[in-house]
């Protein structure tokens, strides 16, 4: 169980999660609705271990998340652009993962990235492509619970559509929990098993 317990996170003087309770069961697919500004994002880094509270814990089966290390808990953004060294190419962002080549072939092919991206720089790729990758790199951590904030805003509906599929597809398959951002309701409908308000 990925659990945050009573958590409370300000930047500067401004608070924004307050008394925030979530827990989140293995194989659990749950949206976080709220607002625009109201702290989805900001929650969502905290979960993955980005960011501290200045109150509350975040755990998984009971133990907080790992300083250092490979955490359980793994983390998609909206951006992928920001998320990758843009003077590397994709096949050298892939070698810093930590699973084998097999496995990484296993995911690539699971994910859809073609072999001929991978020797281009994340300015060569589309957006669509740069999430895939992102996937991977997720993926290839084995996470117990993956945290998708708006990972597929920027994507045209058939790309999305075929994202969705494969990445519930690993969740099928792993049993992991998601938590999930996204502003659309037909999406959030088709993905989530519960929906949490924030
Ligand atoms: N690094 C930061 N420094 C100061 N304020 C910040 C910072 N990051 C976010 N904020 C503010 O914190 C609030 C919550 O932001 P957050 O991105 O978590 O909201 P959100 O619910 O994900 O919004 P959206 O749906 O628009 O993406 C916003 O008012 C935002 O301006």
């Amino acid at each position: 169980m990925l659990q945050a317990c009573d958590i409370e996170f300000s930047y500067g003087k401004t608070p924004i999660l307050e008394g925030v309770n979530i827990a989140v069961a293995p194989g659990e697919r749950v949206a976080l609705s709220a607002p625009s500004g109201r702290g989805k994002t900001t929650l969502c880094k905290i979960l993955s271990g980005y960011d501290e509270p200045q109150k509350g814990t975040v755990t998984v089966d009971g133990a907080p998340l790992p300083r250092k290390g490979v955490s359980p808990v793994q983390m998609i953004w909206q951006h992928p652009e920001r998320m990758l060294d843009p003077l590397m190419t994709m096949e050298k962002s892939l070698a810093e993962c930590p699973c084998d080549a097999a496995t990484l072939a296993a995911l690539r092919e699971e994910i859809g990235v073609r072999d001929e991206w991978l020797t281009r720089r994340p300015r060569e790729l589309s957006g669509g492509e740069l999430q895939r990758f992102c996937i991977v790199r997720a993926l290839a951590c084995s996470p117990r619970y993956l945290i998708c904030d708006e990972i597929s805003t920027m994507l045209d509906a058939l790309t999305q559509a075929d994202l969705w599929k494969r990445l519930l597809r690993w969740a099928d398959e792993t049993g992991a929990g998601l938590v999930t951002v996204t502003h659309s309701p037909m999406l959030r409908d088709r993905i989530a098993t519960r929906v949490v308000e924030l």
